[in-house]
């Protein structure tokens, strides 16, 4: 058996695709989206995930707005460019590239963006409403990673409701919101994060109908972890450089073998990194639409 691919691609190019009218309608109404992003330092995988977000904007119809600063910023400084970020105009809704270089305190800089611009759905009061929004539409922005899987899951039919979903990795961008994503009415999965501290994780992994891995540990997920037909969703990355060559690699979390096992596999790169980049663009959407009603 081999399994179905899960292409991020293609369905991002798809979630995309369905933006494009929405766009259209907001700029009739005289509103333009317009996307933000704050990279401090100059780490590779950062720089290249900005850049995609940059290219991603212009293919749809969203302004972008970039900021850069360089390694040696201070927390001051990047404090005074989410203020302003925070009153520029033409950004609706703006990212903070995590992690910040060492020295510098991801959460406390979460904190202060306007709660009404956070794309990413990172803010607390935002976190804050993932918590408190068991049922009904939530009208505050989703992480976009947990948003992305969900998203690439339902457009291929496959089965949430009632499955076991073992997430591997508590993270703050995937694990952690991803979980409280999956128990809502409606999604209705059941769900068991697990963590470097947790025992007999490949039992955990052996029992569930979707893992997520999530942890960035090369090739932790095997083939014989993984129950024969389950849905898995590769997100962990390891980003190597050749000392010689200069060339990057990427690793993911899940090895190749798995594909002989798994119903559908989400393959990274081509998973869900591409569907976190659509949803980010949903989130600057879908903010503009409503504060075309408030
Ligand atoms: N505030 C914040 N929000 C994020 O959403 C966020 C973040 N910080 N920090 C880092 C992680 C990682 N992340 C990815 C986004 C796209 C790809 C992606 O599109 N990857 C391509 C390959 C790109 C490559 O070759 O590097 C793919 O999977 O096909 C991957 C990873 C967003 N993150």
């Amino acid at each position: 058996m081999t399994a179905i691919t899960l292409d991020g691609v293609k369905t991002a190019s798809a979630v995309k695709t369905e933006l494009v009218d929405r766009i259209a309608e907001l700029r009739a109404h005289g509103i333009v989206p317009g996307l933000g992003t704050l990279l401090v330092g100059d780490d590779p995988g950062s720089r290249s995930y900005v850049a995609g977000k940059h290219r991603d904007c212009a293919e749809v119809g969203i302004e972008s707005i970039r900021v850069d600063l360089p390694a040696s910023a201070t927390s001051a400084d990047v404090r005074a460019a989410i203020a302003d970020l925070n009153s520029a105009h033409e950004v609706t809704g703006y990212i903070i590239q995590l992690p910040l270089p060492v020295g510098h305190n991801d959460n406390a800089m979460l904190e202060l963006i306007d709660p009404s611009k956070d794309a990413d759905g990172l803010h607390p009061t935002n976190l804050g409403r993932l918590v408190l929004g068991i049922e009904g539409e939530l009208d505050s922005p989703l992480p976009c990673t947990p948003a992305g899987i969900v998203e690439l899951l339902r457009r291929y039919d496959v089965p949430i409701v009632g499955q076991r979903v073992v997430v591997v990795g508590r993270g703050l961008t995937v694990g952690r919101p991803l979980g409280l994503l999956f128990t809502r009415k409606g999604l209705d999965a059941t769900v068991t994060l697990t963590h470097s501290r947790t025992v007999d994780l490949s039992g955990e992994v052996r029992r569930a109908d979707i893992v997520v891995a999530a942890v960035g540990v090369p090739h932790l997920i095997q083939a014989d972890w993984v129950k024969p037909g389950a849905a898995v969703l590769d997100v962990g990355i390891t980003r190597v450089t050749d000392p010689i060559t200069g060339k990057g690699t990427l690793t993911g979390d899940v090895h190749p073998n798995v594909a002989e096992v798994a119903g559908f596999l989400s393959p990274n790169p081509r998973g869900v990194g591409p569907m976190t980049r659509a949803m980010l663009l949903c989130n600057v959407v879908k903010a503009a639409e409503l504060s075309l009603i408030r």
